[in-house]
């Protein structure tokens, strides 16, 4: 497979580039009464508008032609198909089969994962009615009140960002943290509030290995049993998720509390499985299940709608179209809501480490731009931040507004304001301000001519700046599950077309060998590697300090 920048298909967008570079979506807009239509679709619950975009008919054109030449629906189907799609790891990825609410049969090399699936979801739902019920109960036989997810990356982003989003539909009576960081801090601060008799700590680690979440596992578990005295405690009071069966036993939980997932599941798209254990005890299991459901119904969509109507694959090929050909360097996802404070941060993981890479699958360095920078916060707290540089500052920056139009709040006029805000937001981006009605504004509000004149240019907005509105009736778990798949076959899709193998990440790796080596020798206080002169340096520095 050639570079997709050698292709045919590439060259026409280039060319095409040429003539869009100058075309503002003012006058698409104006020579279209119908764009807004023809660009908006319904998806899941969903209402996604990518008419505020710098395309016409032909640039979708030229992209879904870039993506048929990188045979696109073929790959997805081996995705669906469980073929092993992540070469490196020599692994199949089937995030989807986790929430594949139909009859249909997934085989991984002849063998259907579905009935795998079916009996540890079976096991999540037992296990989160015993502890709503108050059947299970701590050691000394106290019904659970809190729940600690210790986990990290994809063991934390994913069930937070969801427990989070859900707020409204938690359980009274069980609150939910998450502890990740290896700073104690995170731990500590934590388990101040909570009371060792009624406390469950969910372990999560994919492979039972992670530094933070051993530490912090083993910390929580020095503190339980310092409470209450008795080793056999630990088995009320820990369960794990992991695929790391061993491992497990070896910390001491008992392995009729671990909930099992597998190597076709990636750390970061893992929240559907028993990762989400945590979601499942703050909502409760039918709720967990209509997040599936929700997600399900894109993963039909992305593997049955021809390529020229599949979301996925156009919210994906917009964005190529900006990282390649407009270059643009990052992505911002912007939720007009507050309980999707945390998506922006879980997708930071689920793309940057899916996309950040500069080898194709064949290994082959690319001389092209992969992977955007994401990034993002909640508005309307990001206008008073950082939106003047995405208006008017000299670098392009697609964004994503999403935004439900029912707040699960409606307190007085609070969501018809943020509404307006996000919508606006959109307009201001698209439209901007050009000079002249900079000028007319300033002197129609009284201004003298002269500082009309100065002031204008300072108040000039190019527009022009492209942005996706997605809309939702509300955040529900249904709608939710559905926001995740999209972002993930997104993700999946732009990968495909930079050639780059989405599901590995061996770019973690150098720096956690680096630190077992500096952790090592902070523990001796004595450098003892190879390090260069500003590594060297600091340790040395740090080791004299801490022992002052
Ligand atoms: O679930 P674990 O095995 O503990 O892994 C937690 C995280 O570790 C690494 O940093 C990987 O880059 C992530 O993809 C992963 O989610």
């Amino acid at each position: 497979m050639p570079l997709v920048n050698r292709t045919p298909q590439w060259a026409a967008l280039e060319r095409h580039w040429d003539r869009m570079r100058a075309v503002s979506m003012r006058d698409l807009f104006a020579a279209d009464p119908q764009r807004a239509q023809s660009m908006t679709r319904e998806l899941a619950g969903l209402r996604i508008d990518f008419s505020k975009h710098r395309v016409t008919a032909e640039t979708l054109e030229l992209l879904l032609a870039v993506a048929h030449a990188v045979e696109l629906p073929a790959w997805i189907e081996r995705m669906f198909a469980g073929e092993r799609i992540n070469t490196t790891e020599h692994r199949a990825v089937l995030h989807v089969a986790l929430r594949n609410r139909s009859q249909r049969p997934i085989r991984v090399d002849g063998e259907d994962v579905m009935p795998q699936v079916e009996a540890v979801l079976a096991q999540m739902r037992d296990f989160v009615g015993r502890v709503h019920e108050g059947q299970w109960r701590g050691f000394t036989g106290e019904p659970i009140r809190d729940v600690v997810n210790i986990g990290i990356g994809g063991s934390n982003l994913g069930p937070k960002m969801v427990c989070e989003a859900l707020t409204p539909y938690h359980r009274p009576g069980l609150r939910v943290h998450f502890v990740s960081n290896v700073d104690a801090t995170h731990i500590t601060e934590t388990l101040k509030t909570l009371d060792p008799a009624r406390t469950l700590f969910v372990v999560a680690s994919k492979t039972f290995t992670t530094q933070e979440t051993m530490t912090n596992a083993r910390t929580a578990r020095r503190w339980l049993l310092e409470a209450l005295g008795d080793p056999a405690a630990v088995a009320d009071h820990f369960v794990a998720v992991s695929t790391n069966a061993p491992a497990v036993a070896e910390f001491g939980i008992d392995p009729a509390n671990m909930f099992v997932f597998w190597d076709w599941v990636g750390g970061r798209y893992s929240l559907w499985s028993a990762i989400g254990l945590p979601i499942a005890l703050a909502v409760g299991f039918e709720r967990f299940a209509e997040l599936l459901n929700g997600a399900h119904a894109v993963d039909k969509h992305v593997r049955t709608a021809p390529l020229a109507e599949n979301l996925p694959v156009i919210l994906g090929l917009l964005g190529v179209w900006y990282t390649n050909f407009a270059d643009a360097h990052s992505h911002a996802v912007l939720p007009y809501d507050q309980y999707l404070k945390s998506f922006p941060a879980y997708l930071q993981q689920g793309d940057m480490e899916s996309n950040g890479k500069h080898v194709t699958r064949d290994g082959v360095v690319v001389d092209y731009q992969t992977g955007p920078v994401i990034w993002g916060e909640p508005g309307t707290d990001g206008q008073h931040a950082f939106y003047q540089l995405i208006h008017q500052g000299t670098r392009l920056i697609p964004a994503d507004f999403i935004v439900p139009i029912h707040s699960h709040n409606e307190t007085d006029d609070h969501h018809p304001k943020l509404l307006a805000n996000c919508l606006a937001q959109t307009e201001a981006l698209m439209r901007g301000r050009t000079l002249a009605e900079a000028r007319a504004e300033l002197l129609a509000a009284g201004m003298d001519p002269a500082r009309a004149e100065a002031l204008a240019p300072h108040r000039q907005f190019d527009g022009n700046r492209p942005t996706t509105t997605i809309l939702m009736e509300r955040l529900t778990p249904e709608t939710l599950g559905a926001l995740i798949a999209l972002y993930e076959h997104r993700i999946f899709c732009q990968g495909l077309v930079w050639g780059v193998n989405s599901f590995d990440q061996w770019g973690v790796e150098l720096g956690k060998q680096l630190a077992g080596v500096i952790l090592d020798e902070l523990k001796a206080g004595a450098v003892a590697a190879e390090h260069d002169g500003s590594t060297r340096a600091l340790i040395e520095h740090v080791v004299h300090h801490r022992r002052a």
